[in-house]
Parts: C-alpha cells; structure tokens; sequence
C-alpha cells in the first residue's frame, strides 16, 4: 500500500486483496475514481473512470487482485487494511450459488434462505448486500428482506419489506435507490409493510404477524417464478439470544435454511445447539465496521426519506404539497403506544386492547412530521364497525403502497398538508400511522 498527495487528490495503491476503509461526515462529499486495476464497494464493481461521490457513510472499497484509487476530498478517515473477511464472504457466496444450481436441477425448496444475525453494527447489512450483489453478478435473482425496522434500507424506517435484486446494488445509493425509485414507480416495487414500531420487540406479537405475511407472499413469489435464487435476511442487531422474541419465529416462518452469525462466538454457539436441522455458520466481524451513534443511524434514515420524496442529485424526483381533509381519510393504528397520538376503541365495543387491535387515530398536532403509510384498504372496509375481533381483517399487513409525510396540522380546520410523491388529491384514504418522524430542512 502506498499513498501520495495531489492538491485536494489523493492517490491510494491496493494490493491483492487489501481495502481501503474509509469515513465521510455528513457535510462532506467525497469523490472515487478507479484508476487501474478492479475494486469493489461492497460486491458491486467500480466502472473504470466511473466517479462515485460519497456523503455520511463508512464503507470500504476491496480490490482481489490489486488496483489504484484516487480520493477526491476530504475524509474524516481513511486507511488501507491489510486482514479482512472477504475469503470467508467469498466462500460463503460459492456454497449459496452451489445450492442454487442444485436446487435449480432438482428441488427448488431446496434454494439458499438465508438469515444473517449478530450485534448492532456488526456487518450484517454489508453482508447481505456483498452476497446479493455478488449472487446478482451472477445473474440471480434473490430477493433482500430486510427484518430491521431501526434502519431503513429499500424502505422506511419502522417498515419491513422484501426487494428483488435483479442487479449489483447501486455502489452510491445503495438500497435506498430502491426507496426513491420505487416511490416514483421507475423500479419494480418493493414488498413493503407498515410495522410502526423500531424494535421487533417494541410489539413482538405484530412483528411476527407481519413476518408470516412477508413470508406468505415470498413464498407464493419464488414458486410462480420458480425462482431458485432464494432468500438473504437481515436483521436487527441483537446479544442476547434467550430475551430475543422474534428471531427464532421468522426462521420457522421464512423457511431459513442457512444462518450466518457474525460476530458472535456465544450466539453461534447457542444457535449452532438449538437449531440442529439448519447450517448455521460463524463468520468474524470485518475490523471496518463503525459504530454509528444514534445521531449517525437518524442522520442516514433522515436521508433516505427524503430520498424518498426527492431523488438524488444524480436522479432527482419531485413531490408535493397536498391538502388533505381529515373528513377525506381514515389513519389506523396497529397496538397500543405510549407515543402515539389519542386514538379511539372501535364503536360499541369494550374489548380489551391487544397487540393486534386496530385502532382509529384521532389527528391532532402530535401527528406533525409523522410518516404516514399508504394502504390500498378500501375506505368502506375499515368503517369502525366492520372490523373484525382483532381488526385483522383491513389492515394488518396490507401492503404500503407508498409513504406520506405530514408537513402542517390546521386543527381550526380540521385538515393537514401532506408531502405526497403523487400530484393532487391522495389517492388512497386508508393510512396506518407509525412511530417514524422526519422533518425536512433545507
Ligand atoms: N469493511 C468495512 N469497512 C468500513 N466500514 C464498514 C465495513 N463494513 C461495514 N462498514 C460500515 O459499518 C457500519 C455498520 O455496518 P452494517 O450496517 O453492515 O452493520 P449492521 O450489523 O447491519 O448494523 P445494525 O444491525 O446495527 O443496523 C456501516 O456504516 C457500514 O457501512
């Protein structure tokens, strides 16, 4: 490894299989040329001469057999690292595109479904987009499920969702290229589905519903396109197995087959004894990892939503203002929330709430900034009185069809302004609230 300084330029040699890790803060740009050679950013290639522009991100570029960047910019960090996992995430990839040929050949629910679980920032994400991307190279096509409500990735924050990825993911963008192109319906749409919450154990019994309804349409997908490229799940981050409510349901549920623990000799250990019929592997955590702090992750989410709404530089998107009634929509809400605003039991009924009732929300000013979802419900089916016991029958996990946010609550009279990624008036009255707040700025 070597470096050598042109004005703001930096030069930075790779050898074989060496990477070069780097932090940007969110007020700086950087810029990435591949001048000789091949790298890679998390298993997608770098176009030769292609400039790659980097904003609040860690990430680290990986060339196998040598290369040289040059850095445009300032970073708050940046290194080359000498060790690093890719051999064991190389390995990992060839034994999941094996199974696919085999399961292509003779049984398809024989196809890799693989979970990936471990510690808060412990590569789990970076993990699973290096093996859809690597998987997608190879002209698979798996699909991302993401069960991390914390980080919003092809979607919202408090959303889980499911993606197919027919191509590397977009070195720049990343998975948010999903949210934003999806938001103006120039990509296929993602699966997604409104949870409201930010930990899986915020409402576990919800969490798992949603999970079984994920897994229902995932599984009705992959047989109609006998599809054998699988599953990668991510997850959220976790250390303790015995109080986790959640990870052991969406394995049954989703059919894993392979489980990737990184990072965590005890949970590996716990997993590899419990779950006996399924390949659970161990891999280490990449020394690239970075710990985000809680104003990084609300910074990155802050971004991707208002990717959402308006685009990139690179691809720009427009939305707009809306007016919208209160007497025009119906907001739900799935469980009970401390946070939440006031919200009313179903007309004539004294049951008992559960984490499943659906509740209609009254709006009022705490609603302000709330990212609202978009369902395809029909208004007359979601009338107080036509719910069933647990309100099941409308609402729970019925898919977003996209997201709202509210700018401006005029209680005198009785309306909200909206930001919509659609013109004029919403075109679906049934939203179901969560937890999830944005607020532009300039
Ligand atoms: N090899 C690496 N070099 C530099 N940064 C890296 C490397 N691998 C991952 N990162 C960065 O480290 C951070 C944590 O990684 P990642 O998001 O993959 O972890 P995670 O386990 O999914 O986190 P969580 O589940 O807590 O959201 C991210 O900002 C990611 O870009």
């Amino acid at each position: 490894m070597s470096a050598s300084t042109n004005k703001e330029s930096k030069e930075w040699v790779l050898g074989a299989g060496e990477e070069l890790r780097f932090e940007v803060a969110f007020k700086k740009t950087v810029q990435v040329r591949l001048k000789s050679g091949n790298a890679e950013y998390f298993g997608t290639e770098l176009g030769p001469e292609a400039v790659y522009q980097f904003s609040g991100t860690n990430g680290a570029i990986f060339s196998w057999q040598g290369c040289t960047l040059v850095i445009t910019g300032e970073c708050e960090s940046a290194y080359v690292a000498e060790e690093t996992p890719m051999d064991m995430f190389a390995n990992v990839h060839m034994a999941l595109q094996q199974l696919r040929v085999q399961a292509r050949n003779t049984d398809l629910k024989a196809a890799p479904r693989v979970m990936i679980v471990g510690p808060d920032d412990s590569g789990k994400t970076s993990l699973a987009r290096l093996l859809l991307s690597y998987a997608a190279r190879m002209g698979e096509r798996p699909l991302f499920v993401s069960l991390d409500p914390l980080e919003a990735s092809v979607s919202m924050p408090s959303t889980i969702s499911a993606t197919l990825i027919d191509k590397p993911i977009a070195i720049e963008s990343g998975f948010m290229g999903y949210a934003q192109s999806s938001s103006h319906g120039q990509t296929e749409t993602p699966l997604v589905l409104q949870y409201g919450y930010e930990q899986p154990e915020d409402n576990a019994t919800l969490f798992n519903m949603l999970t079984d309804k994920l897994a229902a349409a995932i599984n009705r997908r992959l047989d109609t396109e006998k599809n054998a490229s699988g599953i990668i799940v991510d997850t959220r981050g976790f250390s303790d197995v015995a109080r986790n409510k959640t990870i052991e349901h969406a394995i049954a549920s989703l059919g894993i087959n392979t489980l990737l623990v990184v990072g965590n000799e005890r949970m590996f250990s716990v997993y590899s004894n419990k779950l006996r019929s399924i390949t659970v592997l161990k891999l280490p955590r990449s020394g690239g990892t970075v710990d985000r702090s809680a104003s990084f992750r609300q910074q990155q989410n802050s971004r991707i939503v208002r990717q959402y709404f308006y685009g990139t530089d690179s691809q720009k998107a427009s939305s707009f203002s809306t007016v919208v009634n209160f007497q025009e929509i119906k907001i739900l809400r799935v469980g009970e929330d401390a946070i939440a605003p006031t919200s009313t039991l179903p007309l004539g009924e004294d049951r008992k709430l559960t984490d499943t009732t659906v509740l209609s929300v009254e709006p009022d000013e705490s609603l302000i900034h709330s990212i609202l979802a978009v369902t395809d419900a029909p208004l007359e089916s979601v009338q107080e009185d036509s719910m069933d016991v647990d309100g099941e029958k409308s609402v729970v996990g019925i898919q977003a069809v996209g997201f709202i946010s509210v700018t401006k609550i005029e209680m005198d009279k009785k309306r909200m302004i909206v930001l919509s990624p659609v013109p004029g008036r919403l075109p679906k009255q049934v939203l179901l609230y969560g937890n999830a707040k944005w607020m532009e700025t300039i």
